[in-house]
């Protein structure tokens, strides 16, 4: 029984909100399959927490769970009101990088959009040794007011540090977690606690965190889960493993594990777009669409973050979770609903459609020192982090196919890089041609030069755009592309959440569709793993390309091979260009 161990250190706590006490044993119930979009209910105002899928579901209990709570809340001393809930956030790793870029902006931009319950605690955990107004005045450096509504940011900002604590501890004693368990239970006096750990840390020590956590500091009668960050594991096998020991502790309704570029506004728009638009979905499949591009592109290499990258690789790193994933919700068939589990059952069956990679289906590259307009940019081993006769490719681009029967033959063009020149993440989808096209003359003979072609622009300057072709105003008949624009800045006045945004607040309101179930991440793993070990054991060196070039020549070569064309951009792309740099 999984749960055996779960009350060793605090006796008044047990690690689950799906176990009920029965007869003194602890039982595990499983609550997968419901769409808990929790309400909170702070005082006497009813506080709906809107989740992402929309959705706001009929008043649940504060365990997330639909049944009656049977719990002994008397001896929890709590309001007489069971609804008055609180939620404690704790970030494991709080002194971190990740933390101090990300998690408690997030929160802060939650805060400050009235999206977090009205009770509320953040905590912050790490070996560090710091006082609550060290951690606060860390945190404040890195908070930004929305730039569409500035006012009273200041005193929100002073208001949401005033709720942030810190604890200081290793993440390998229960002890310590017993610690920090005493502080968020002196915050939860009177009230429902619910607690939302945010592990970001290294995750060598994930397994270790969550051992203490869920022994000394899980919530003694709310829900507690886990978000979890990745890296989750370096390949099928390890990956495996860390969810084994991950499920010593927890049940997998508890364990949110994050993938960040699914919270990202245009990749949560992709479902809109296809789902509720009776242009598109008729036309997506093999019949019309001739190939997918799925573009990551950084213009920077791993400054500051080569020791972890070294050990990964630009695959594990990007392709294997943030691309992929964008692939599976691209491809997926309609789901029944807009479910957690009912998208993720779709997104798994293409994950299981698809081909394992094999080495000519990849290019791997490598960036090199380069000087340009008399700057010198870095090689990636010039890293000190690095060693400097690493083979850890910073580059890659793979064909990949779904043999199904929507996208069979189809090439998945997925490519990522560090180092590039330019930043940016897209989805750009190659149509066919038009069958006997009337203005044959007019295009020539290759007719797959002159196709539709959609772009989603998932950053920066957020857009969706379809390229057309049109016609030249005027006598005659001269065709040109254009562009059908939808850019963001330029349509919406309001700015796009920070993708940590959603996704902490899902996790708080127990809505699971934007995160990895395990069985999505066992076949994610399995595309990969054959390639990995093999480029791995036969240490297959990464063709070497130029810091902020466009890449190693080869995958050019496989572009060209799956007939996937750059095309030349559109008048009036550029003239938007110029636009969006004004803006
Ligand atoms: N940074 C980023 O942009 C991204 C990070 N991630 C993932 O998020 C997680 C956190 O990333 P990031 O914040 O960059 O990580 P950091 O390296 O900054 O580590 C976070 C904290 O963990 C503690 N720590 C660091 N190394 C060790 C160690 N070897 N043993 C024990 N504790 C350690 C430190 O806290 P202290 O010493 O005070 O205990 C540190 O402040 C990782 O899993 C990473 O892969 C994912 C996407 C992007
Ligand atoms: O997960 C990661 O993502 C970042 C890029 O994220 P973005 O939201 O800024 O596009 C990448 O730099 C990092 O290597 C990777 O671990």
């Amino acid at each position: 029984m999984v749960f055996s161990s779960a009350n060793s250190c605090c006796s008044s706590s047990f690690s689950t909100s799906s176990i009920k006490r029965q007869e003194g044993r602890l039982l595990r119930k499983t609550n997968v399959g419901l769409a808990p979009c929790a309400h909170f209910f702070a005082g006497p105002r009813a506080f709906p927490l809107k989740c992402s899928n929309g959705h706001l579901l009929p008043m649940e209990n504060a365990s997330g769970d639909s049944s009656p709570v049977e719990v002994p809340i008397k001896q929890y001393n709590l309001s007489p009101d069971q609804n008055m809930t609180t939620v404690s956030i704790t970030v494991v790793g709080a002194s971190g990088d990740l933390a101090k870029k990300k998690i408690f902006p997030a929160l802060f931009a939650l805060y400050y959009e009235d999206f977090l319950p009205e009770h509320f605690t953040v905590f912050g955990y790490a070996r560090s040794e710091l006082t609550n107004e060290e951690l606060r005045n860390m945190i404040s450096k890195t908070l930004t007011c929305r730039i569409d509504k500035r006012e009273n940011c200041s005193d929100k900002m002073e208001q949401f540090l005033q709720r942030c604590f810190y604890c200081s501890g290793q993440y390998d004693l229960e002890e310590d977690f017993k610690k920090l368990d005493e502080k968020l239970k002196q915050k939860e006096t009177g009230r429902f606690p619910n607690r939302l750990f945010y592990l970001s840390i290294p995750s060598n020590i994930f397994v270790d965190v969550v051992r203490c956590a869920s022994h000394c500091a899980s919530s003694p009668i709310g829900w507690t889960r886990v978000i979890v960050e990745k890296p989750f594991g370096r390949d099928s096998e390890s990956s495996r493993e860390l969810t084994a020991s991950l499920k010593q502790y927890l049940a997998e309704d508890q364990i949110f594990r994050i993938d960040h570029y699914l919270g990202k506004e245009l990749v949560e728009n992709l479902s809109v777009l296809r789902f509720s638009n009776l242009v598109f979905e008729p036309l997506w499949s093999r019949q019309y669409i001739r190939n997918v591009q799925l573009i990551f592109s950084e213009d920077f290499g791993t400054e500051g973050r080569g020791g972890y990258f070294d050990s990964y690789g630009i695959i594990r790193d990007i392709m294997q979770n943030h691309l992929l994933q964008i692939l599976a919700l691209f491809a997926m068939e309609t789901p029944v609903s807009l479910d957690a589990e009912d998208i993720r059952n779709e997104k798994v069956k293409v994950l299981r459609s698809m081909r394992a990679l094999e080495v000519d289906d990849v290019v791997i590259g490598q960036y090199k020192g380069h000087s340009k307009g008399g700057k010198s940019y870095p090689s990636y081993t010039d890293d000190p982090t690095v060693p400097s006769n690493s083979i850890t490719p910073t580059f890659a681009a793979a064909a990949m196919f779904i043999d199904n029967a929507r996208w069979d033959g189809v090439p998945f063009l997925v490519k990522a890089g560090k180092a590039l020149h330019y930043k940016g993440a897209e989805i750009r989808v190659q149509f066919r041609h038009v069958p006997g096209n009337l203005y044959r003359r007019n295009f020539g003979t290759d007719l797959d030069k002159n196709t539709n072609e959609l772009v989603i622009r998932v950053q920066p300057n957020e857009a969706i755009y379809l390229k057309i072709n049109n016609k030249v105003p005027g006598l005659g008949m001269r065709l040109d592309r254009s562009n059908l624009n939808l850019l963001y800045a330029a349509k919406y006045q309001s700015e796009i959440p920070d993708a940590y945004e959603r996704l902490l607040l899902d996790a708080i309101a127990g809505e699971r569709r934007l995160f990895i179930r395990s069985d999505e991440l066992d076949a994610a793993w399995a595309l990969f793993t054959p390639l990995l070990r093999e480029l791995e054991e036969k240490h297959i060196a990464p063709e070497l390309y130029p810091y902020g070039s466009r890449g190693p020549v080869g995958a050019h070569y496989l572009a060209a091979k799956h007939n996937v064309r750059k095309y030349t951009k559109a008048k009036n792309t550029l003239i938007l260009q110029k636009m969006e740099k004004n803006w």
